[in-house]
Formats: structure tokens, C-alpha cells, sequence
């Protein structure tokens, strides 16, 4: 590097100079030769109008971590000025998703920040340590150093310096491989190091593009995301924590998984799939919700059956005999009471609501159900649960992105449309089945389009017909049930009106009896009235 090879070599001449000279006059005390250098340093320092910043690869408060300033640094200079070196470096990161390059070790590369030019150098010092590492190149360390001038000093550490480590930051989050987090049984308590969550790349293919929904709906809920993005000021000015939360309700197989992978891919965030009846306590649960990190997305599915309305856990272990609908049932538990081996609702509630009070950083949290009408009002109030999206059955709009996707079918003037239309305005079906009759059995394309939305026709309908069916079983199981109630009742009505009857002659026989007394020598003696 020009301007620090230039100090530097000033200042060796200056000492070189100095131990020359104490070398030719060896009766100077070194005790003065000391104090000669330590002067020369200081007037070089002096006239040296370059201050310069070291960032290290190791160091601060954990000692054995690569320093996450370090990683930005050096993802920003990648980034941002790798282009301008002559020597780099490509590696692959460990969670990248493409090759990295960056700027090779005694490397000189110049950035300039608000029209002042900065030189950044990289480096790498050797430890002297008794240890003998297992590793290689374990003892050297690493380090980045700017240089600017003096009368820069303020704008470097207050301004530059922050900004390299957001853009750093940023960058990392752009290049990184998403994942999918799940949470290990038990809280992953126990051995040291062990993690309450484990992952996999997060490589779901959904996007908005590809779900069949209401595009109107579609629409807002995109545009509801966007916003929830750009917001971070607004819920900072109105004092929210940046959060948003999500109930998606509808049948099975209508897209509310798919829905979540899509809101994942648009969003760019990772995934936390939280399975609630692994989680041991409400200790445990909020451990979880503390070790998520900011921009992911916190799924539950199907809540309904996770967490009893009353606040008790649904028991997951198989019931004993004993424990069965006739055996003796345990004592009943307080309702919200957290006895510190379940999860509650309550302790959902407040964990939730915890989470988003204490954590920074962006979340959403995603509820999904199949029965909307079991939550309780409280789970799913806004402000908890912001927007209520409901995934219906297949309308015709939903049908034509499938068609779009399956067969590639881009217009809407196929013949068997029509038909189809009124087929699915006539009856209720999944876009999951009617995705499973649109996949096409071979590469001829056309032809299988054709074979395939005929086979969903025919599909249409026959679930058409088995609903009529059903619907008519159901009318004549109805009927049957009412008249067996309207038999039932007669027969009880009956049994009512003889039992009157009985109770009437059985009166009618008692005041007979009462009104014929036997008197004492034999004779019967009507009694009328009381007297
Ligand atoms: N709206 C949709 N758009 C596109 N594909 C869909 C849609 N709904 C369902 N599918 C297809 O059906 C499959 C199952 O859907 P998904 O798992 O999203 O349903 P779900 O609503 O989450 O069901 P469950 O309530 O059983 O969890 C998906 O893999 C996808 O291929
Ligand atoms: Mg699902």
C-alpha cells in the first residue's frame, strides 16, 4: 500500500538511522538510545497526517468467534470493491449459495464514502503460541485495516464504518441460503451446545405466481407483505414491535402450507416450523421463540390441535386403559394454570406477545387451521393475528393459474373451459386435486392437456355426483333421525299418558279405600267428607 509503505519506510530510515548510529557510538547509554527512538516515532506520528483502523478477524468479547464485524468487512469489500483489486480470492461459503470472492492478503483496494477516499489493506499476523494447533493456518489471524486521513476521523468512526457494517450485513442476507428450522424434541436441553433448532436449506419452489387463489386477494396479500417490509420506521414511530401475525383457514389441501412457502420465497426470509406438541413447557416454548432470529417467518400449523381451548395441551402419548371415557379420569387442572409441564394457552399467548416486545427484527407468525371456528377469540384477535386469510375451495380464477402452471395453458378459450367453470361453481373441490388430475402423464404436451382437463371434467363431476349422493344420504339420514326423534317422542308421550292414567285410578282406588273404615265389631262405616 503507497501511503503506508511510504510512513513506514520514513520511519524505518529514521530508526535504521538511529541503530546505525548508537552502533558507531557504543559508549552511548541505551537507556538514551530508548528515549532517541521513542522521540523519532513520535515526530514521524506527528507529521504522519494517516490514521489507520484495524479490524480483526478474532478479538472482543468472544475470543474464539469470528468477529461478525470482520465478516461484514470482508463481504463489503467483496462486495463492493473486490472489482478494483488485481489479487483475490474465491471461496464458498459455507451457507452461500454462490462463490465468494474476495480480496487476497496483502492486497491494497480504495473505497470512497461521501467524496472521501479510503485504502483498505488485508493482512495476516502470525500468533506465537506454545500450542501445537491440529489445523492449518489455525495460528494466523486475519485482519483488515483502513487508512484515512486525520481530518476524516469523525466521519470514518461514525458514519463509514457503521454503514460497511449494515451493507456487510445486508449482502449476507442477500447471498445466504435460507433454511428451514425445525425444533428438536425437548428444547434440545441437555448436552452443551445442543440447539433448540435444527435445519435444512430451505428450497421450497411456491410462489405467489404459482398459488391458485383469488387474485384479488392474492393482490392484498402481497401487498400487505410489501408494506410490512418497507415499515420498519412506521412501527418504530408508533412504538409496535415489527412484527405481523398470519391465520390462514380453509380445508386440507387448498394451499395454506403452499401459501407460507410462497410468502417465504417473496419475502426472502427463513422458516421456523414450530411443532408445539414436541415442546415439553411454556419455559421450553419461549427458549424457542428467543433462540428465532429476525426476518423469518414463525409457522404453527394446524393450531386447532395443538392447544386446547382450554388451555390445556392435548395429550400426544397414547391413552391407558385406565385413562379411557369409562376409567377413572385424573383430577381436573385449572384451566390457565402453567404447572410447568405443559403448554398452555395463556403461556402461548404471552410468549407470542413476549417475543415480539423483546426481540428486534422483523417476524412474522403464521397460525394455520382447518377449523377457525374452534380458536379461541383471544389467539386470533388482531393485533395478534393482524390478517385472517381464508383458502378456499377451487374457484374457476384459482383453476386457471393450475391450468397455467400444469399444462401451460395461457389463454382462456380451451374448449372444455366452460364446462368446467360450471362444474366447479356446481361443487367443492381442493386445488389439490384438482392439481393431482392436471399433471400430465407424458411430454406430449398438447394432447395431455387435453386428456388431462378432460380426466378433471370427468373428476368434476363424479365428485358432483358423490356429493348429490351424499347430500341425499345425508337428507334421508336426517329423516330418518326425525322420524325415529318424532316415534321416540310419541312413545315417551304414550308411556307419560299411562303412567298418568295409572296415578288417576291408583287416587281414585286410595279415597275409596280411605272412605271405607271397619269399625270395631265388623261393620263397614262410609265416611263422607272429613266429618
Ligand atoms: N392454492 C394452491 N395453489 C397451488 N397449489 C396448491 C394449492 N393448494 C394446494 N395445492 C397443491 O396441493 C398440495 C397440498 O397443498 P397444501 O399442503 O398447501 O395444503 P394445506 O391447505 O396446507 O393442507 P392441510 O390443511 O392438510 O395442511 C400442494 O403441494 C400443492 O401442490
Ligand atoms: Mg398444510
Amino acid at each position: 500500500m503507497a501511503l503506508v509503505d511510504k510512513w513506514s519506510g520514513l520511519w524505518s530510515a529514521v530508526a535504521s538511522f538511529i541503530f546505525l548510529w548508537s552502533m558507531l557510538q557504543k559508549h552511548v547509554p541505551p537507556s538514551l538510545i530508548l528515549r532517541l527512538a521513542t522521540w523519532s516515532n513520535k515526530v514521524v506520528t506527528y507529521f504522519n497526517p494517516y490514521l489507520q483502523i484495524t479490524i480483526n478477524e478474532y478479538g472482543g468479547a468472544e475470543r474464539f468467534r469470528r468477529s461478525d464485524f470482520f465478516k461484514n468487512v470482508e463481504t463489503y469489500l467483496s462486495d463492493a470493491c473486490a472489482r478494483r483489486a488485481r489479487k483475490l480470492k474465491a471461496e464458498l461459503g459455507k451457507d452461500s449459495k454462490k462463490l465468494q470472492v474476495a480480496v487476497d492478503d496483502h492486497e491494497e483496494v480504495t473505497d470512497t464514502f461521501a467524496g472521501v477516499t479510503l485504502w483498505w489493506y488485508a493482512s495476516k499476523k502470525t500468533q506465537k503460541s506454545n500450542v501445537v494447533s491440529w489445523y492449518p493456518g489455525e495460528d494466523e489471524r486475519r485482519y483488515y485495516r483502513v487508512v484515512f486521513h486525520r481530518s476524516h476521523r469523525d466521519l470514518v468512526v461514525d458514519s463509514y464504518l457503521p454503514y460497511v457494517q449494515e451493507e456487510g450485513r445486508a449482502i449476507t442476507v442477500r447471498n445466504r441460503q435460507r433454511r428451514l428450522f425445525t425444533n428438536n424434541a425437548g428444547g434440545g436441553g441437555g448436552g452443551y451446545r445442543s440447539r433448540a433448532w435444527s435445519h435444512v436449506p430451505f428450497e421450497h419452489p411456491a410462489t405467489f405466481d404459482t398459488l391458485a387463489m383469488d387474485p384479488v386477494e392474492k393482490e392484498t396479500v402481497i401487498d400487505d407483505l410489501s408494506a410490512f417490509m418497507e415499515a420498519k420506521e412506521y412501527y418504530a414511530k408508533v412504538g409496535k414491535p415489527w412484527k405481523r401475525g398470519y391465520l390462514l383457514y380453509g380445508p386440507p389441501g387448498t394451499g395454506k402450507s403452499t401459501m407460507i412457502a410462497a410468502m417465504a420465497n417473496f419475502l426472502d426470509y427463513d422458516v421456523y416450523d414450530l411443532e408445539l406438541t414436541a415442546v415439553k413447557n411454556n419455559t421450553e416454548l419461549r427458549k424457542l421463540f428467543i433462540e428465532t432470529t429476525g426476518k423469518s417467518i414463525i409457522v404453527i400449523e394446524d393450531i386447532d390441535c395443538s392447544v386446547d381451548l382450554t388451555g390445556k395441551r392435548k395429550e400426544k402419548k397414547k391413552k391407558t386403559e385406565e385413562e379411557d371415557d369409562d376409567g377413572p379420569k385424573p383430577p381436573m387442572q385449572p384451566p390457565e394454570k402453567d404447572d410447568g409441564t405443559k403448554v398452555t394457552l395463556s403461556g402461548l399467548l404471552n410468549f407470542i406477545d413476549g417475543l415480539w416486545s423483546a426481540c428486534g427484527g422483523e417476524r412474522i407468525i403464521i397460525f394455520t387451521t382447518n377449523h377457525k371456528e374452534k380458536l379461541d377469540p383471544a389467539l386470533i384477535r388482531r393485533g395478534r393475528m393482524d390478517k385472517h386469510i381464508e383458502m378456499s375451495y377451487c374457484t374457476f380464477q384459482s383453476f386457471k393459474v393450475l391450468a397455467r402452471n400444469y399444462l401451460d395453458i395461457h389463454d382462456d378459450d380451451h374448449h372444455l373451459f366452460p364446462e368446467i367453470r360450471q362444474l366447479l361453481e356446481e361443487t367443492d373441490m381442493t386445488p389439490a386435486d384438482v392439481a393431482e388430475n392436471l399433471m400430465p402423464m407424458s411430454k406430449k404436451k398438447k394432447k395431455d392437456a387435453d386428456a388431462c382437463l378432460a380426466a378433471l371434467v370427468e373428476a368434476l363431476k363424479k365428485a358432483k355426483e358423490d356429493a348429490a349422493a351424499k347430500a341425499l344420504a345425508d337428507a334421508k339420514a336426517k329423516e330418518e333421525e326425525e322420524a325415529k326423534a318424532k316415534e321416540k317422542a310419541a312413545a315417551e308421550a304414550k308411556k307419560a299418558e299411562e303412567a298418568e292414567d295409572k296415578k288417576d285410578d291408583q287416587e281414585e282406588k286410595d279415597k275409596t279405600s280411605d272412605s271405607k273404615k271397619v269399625t270395631s265389631n265388623g261393620d263397614i262405616k262410609v265416611l263422607v267428607g272429613d266429618k
